[in-house]
């Protein structure tokens, strides 16, 4: 897959909050960053494009080709560190990791073992999932969102939880996640944000703008990527 272009999608979640995302073009090998206040839809976003909300409306097309947003082999193809926890109560890191290669067919993974090496989780694998930190559930999360190879991964709020070696680790290690598929990434913390991402998606109340590339924001902004959040904010309040 190489390109993602979204138009037209919307989700009424309820009478005061709607999505919009009007015209969204997406490119494998580009990192984008999705960043906008609290409430803003960003995760609203996310569920729409991996199945855990259905849209009310939309088209998506891959590589020029219309799919269904909810089609299963679309689904296949993206990665997410999204979870219901309390679903996961009781469950040890391998079988979680066993359920996720059964969903999706998997043979050639790479081992469990090797998925912690790669995110710096020195546990054993028959740890219980619940019992781990947050920061250690979030790394975990962010290997096996990765694990099946899918061409779109959507991380909300990677950082949440994250130690200061974890978030140079994630850092160090994005740029590499999205070789070859789309990569989107939501978080506050617009400082870390702008060092590795290509170009940004700012939201505000529902409505996705158009992506800018992060080389022009450094060219117009003085202070980066808050300079150019700020404006927008404004420019929707
Ligand atoms: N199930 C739901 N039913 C109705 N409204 C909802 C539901 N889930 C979220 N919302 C509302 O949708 C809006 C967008 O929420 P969302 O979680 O997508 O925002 P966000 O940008 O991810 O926020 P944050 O930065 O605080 O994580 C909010 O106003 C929220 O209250």
């Amino acid at each position: 897959m190489q390109t993602i272009k979204i138009s037209n999608l919307y989700k009424n979640l309820s009478d005061s909050f709607h999505l919009n995302v009007s015209d969204l073009d997406l490119e494998a090998g580009k990192i984008y960053g999705l960043v906008g206040p609290n409430g803003a839809g960003k995760t609203t976003l996310m569920k729409c494009l991996c199945g855990l909300l259905r849209p009310d409306g939309g088209i998506l097309e891959i590589d020029s080709k219309q799919v269904e947003v909810a089609d299963s082999k679309f689904l296949s193809q993206v990665g997410t560190n999204f979870v219901n926890s309390d679903s996961l109560k009781g469950f040890s890191l391998e079988d979680i990791y066993n359920d996720h290669v059964f969903y999706y067919g998997l043979k050639n993974l790479i081992t469990i073992e090797k998925l912690l090496d790669e995110v710096g989780l020195s546990v054993n694998k028959n740890m219980k999932f619940n019992i781990m930190s947050l920061g250690m559930k979030q790394r975990f999360l962010l290997g096996l969102s990765t694990a099946h190879n899918p061409s779109l991964v959507l991380l909300d709020e990677p950082f949440n939880g994250l130690d200061p070696d974890g978030v140079d680790l994630f850092i160090e290690n994005v740029k590499s996640l999205s070789k070859g598929r789309v990569l989107i990434v939501s978080s506050h913390v617009l400082r870390d944000m702008e060092t590795f991402i290509d170009d940004v998606i700012f939201i505000e109340k529902g409505n996705v703008l158009k992506s800018k590339p992060m080389f022009e924001i450094r060219n117009e902004y003085k202070e980066g990527l808050k300079d150019y959040y700020d404006e927008q904010k404004r420019k929707t309040n």
